[in-house]
């Protein structure tokens, strides 16, 4: 999960102004879109274009992606409205000091590790529906579904079976990648603790102090992120450089998180990433984004994959394999939330 999803109150606001130190440093090299519908027809080309895009930026944008664009706008509707409503009907669904696992996170209260200023944002956390009694429910929590939204509870969980589906697909195209049999990841994240989070970036004053949203990685294996058609997504690439990323209307962006990247002994980056504010002449606008953050199953063991371990790039964890769950409390406890 990323990591800003378990801060519970950030720093004070400051009044630093913003400056272009926000502005992307590089265009160069932007990356080429991979079409979803390659999966069918050639599945060892989508898996490379996929692949070497991961390697490269740590992320990939897809076009085609197959998501049936009634069950996203459903859920984005939905969100909207749940946006739309009051603070204080919105906040009875702001479960404290839970790290906002589920439910809402309200604007201005999560910072990015380390940022001297709050992010420009609200979210809402859907998470896994466990079958009745399953032994993974100690380790998620129940959802939240807000009565004032009709059909709510359905569209969200639609949203997040839907990308949980397409998560599996991706997985393996990179299971394939990587030479490790395609149904690789198929048992180690069938109940993954995923999460699906609905945000929304309000219009941004002139004068606001931060960014929408800080510079993070992921925590989890991969994810899945709609939206990000509105600009403001960067990266950071490997010399360092901010890297706009400009997705095509409709495209999927997808990055690796710090869990794949450890499995992978860093051969996939977990790269990092902001949301810097808009332009002048796009600060009255909203940004919404929908990042699914897939995760492992919480009792899956991550350990360096062996074929990712060669004389240039030795085992990064040697006898340092460590269960999801507790790699998921270990970053908590590193940002001092549990
Ligand atoms: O809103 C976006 O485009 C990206 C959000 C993000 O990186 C996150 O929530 O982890
Ligand atoms: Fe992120």
């Amino acid at each position: 999960m990323e990591p800003s999803v378990f801060r519970s109150e950030g720093p004070p606001v400051s009044s630093t102004p913003l400056t272009s130190d926000t502005a992307a440093t590089s265009t160069l090299g932007a990356i080429q879109p991979v079409s979803m519908s390659r999966y069918d027809t050639d599945f060892q080309g989508l898996s490379d274009d996929l692949g070497n895009s991961f390697k490269r930026y740590g992320f990939a944008v897809i076009a085609d992606h197959g998501l049936d664009e009634d069950v996203i706008q459903a859920a984005i509707a939905d969100a909207k409205a749940f946006f739309a409503l009051p603070e204080d009907v919105k906040r009875a669904y702001h479960m404290a000091g839970t790290g906002g696992a589920r439910g809402l996170t309200p604007f201005g209260t999560e910072a990015a590790k380390d940022a001297k200023t709050v992010d420009l944002k609200e979210f809402w956390h859907t998470g896994r529906e466990l079958p009745a009694g399953h032994a993974y429910g100690k380790y998620m929590r129940a959802n939240l579904w807000p009565t004032e939204i009709e059909g709510f509870r359905d569209h969200l969980y639609g949203m997040f079976e839907a990308l949980d589906a397409l998560g599996r697909k991706l997985l393996k195209a990179i299971a394939h990648y990587l030479d490790l049999g395609d149904d690789f990841f198929e048992d180690k994240v069938q109940l993954g603790n995923s999460v699906l989070r609905m945000l929304h970036y309000p219009p941004v004053p002139l004068d606001a102090p931060g960014v929408r949203a800080g510079a993070h990685e992921d925590i989890n294996v991969i994810t899945l992120l709609l939206g990000a058609e509105e600009a403001g997504l960067q990266l950071k690439d490997a010399e360092g450089q901010w890297l706009a990323i400009a997705p095509p209307p409709g495209a999927l962006v997808v990055n690796i998180g710090d869990m794949l990247q450890r499995l992978t002994n860093h051969v996939l980056p977990s790269t990092t990433h902001r949301v810097v504010n808009p332009a002048p002449e796009r600060r009255g606008f909203a940004r919404y984004s929908t990042p699914f953050f897939l995760h492992f199953n919480p009792d899956y063991v991550i350990e360096t994959l062996p074929s990712t371990i060669t004389p240039e790039n030795p085992d990064r964890y040697a006898g340092k394999s460590i269960m999801a769950e507790d790699f998921l409390m270990e970053r908590l406890k590193e940002i001092r939330l549990i």
